[in-house]
């Protein structure tokens, strides 16, 4: 068995930071959100005022940033990023479309990959994101590439953020996944795509204690023996 990292890629909303949260919770495994650096790249970009298709500055960025994850007991991450609480700008839906956007340009992937790599230490890690059973850990022995419908993914994005305080239209979220899920398949570097030996979740209509069950089994499938 090679080092134990699980790998959760999926598209917007598909659940795959709430189920491997659970999941690294339930192993004592590290949880490395990989979304989040894209996003934090995307806001430090904003602050510093450049553009998001200045690949150059932006992959500068992205090898330099100074943030960090601060887990409080209840209220969540709070991302610090040069000092100021960025969170909300980090979460919003703006976050996420800027966050796809930069994600997109090679450079500052490759800005960000040692940093993401660095998180796989013992006991184990659990990780969500686009490419990580595809790029970042190929050799994880748990791969689980988490879908669900485009209408399912928006009402649970829609619902999340309105539980939040955000105003937002359930067109509008409809609108940002499905051109957030056109820009990360279609783009060359690291597209969304299941890795070869992944196994493909749909969560449409299932539970997340079902989904929850279903990567604990793969997970003891293939890592105990
Ligand atoms: N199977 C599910 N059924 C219903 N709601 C879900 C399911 N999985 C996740 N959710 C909810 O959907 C929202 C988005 O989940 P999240 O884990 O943030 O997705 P992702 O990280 O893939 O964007 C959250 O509010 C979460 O609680
Ligand atoms: N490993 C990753 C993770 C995210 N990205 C990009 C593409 C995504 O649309 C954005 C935001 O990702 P994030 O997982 O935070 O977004 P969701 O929670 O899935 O809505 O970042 C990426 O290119 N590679």
């Amino acid at each position: 068995m090679s080092f134990p990292v699980i790998t959760i890629d999926g598209p917007s909303g598909s659940g795959k930071g709430t189920i491997s949260q659970l999941v690294a919770q339930k192993l004592g495994y590290h949880f490395l959100d990989s979304g989040a650096l894209y996003r934090v790249t995307g806001v430090a970009a904003k602050f510093h005022g450049v553009a998001m298709d200045d690949e150059p500055a932006l992959a500068q960025i992205a090898a330099n940033l100074d943030v960090r994850f601060e887990t409080g007991a209840d209220a969540g991450v709070k991302i610090i990023l040069e000092g100021a609480d960025v969170t909300r700008e980090v979460r919003s839906e703006e976050g996420g479309m800027n966050a796809s956007r930069v994600g997109a340009l090679p450079t500052v992937r490759q800005a960000l990959l040692a940093r993401q790599r660095a998180f796989a230490v013992q006991p184990g890690l659990v990780a969500d994101g686009r490419d990580m059973g595809t790029v970042v850990f190929p050799d994880a022995p748990v791969k689980v590439f988490l879908t669900a419908s485009a209408r399912e993914r928006a009402q649970r994005r829609y619902k999340q953020l309105l539980e939040k305080g955000e105003s937002v239209s359930f067109d509008d979220i409809l609108a940002d996944i499905e051109a957030r899920d056109e820009r990360d398949s279609s783009r060359a570097a690291a597209p969304l795509k299941p890795a070869q030996d992944a196994l493909l979740l749909d969560s449409t209509g299932m539970s997340i204690d079902d989904v929850f069950n279903a990567v604990m089994r793969a997970f003891e499938d293939r890592v105990i023996p």
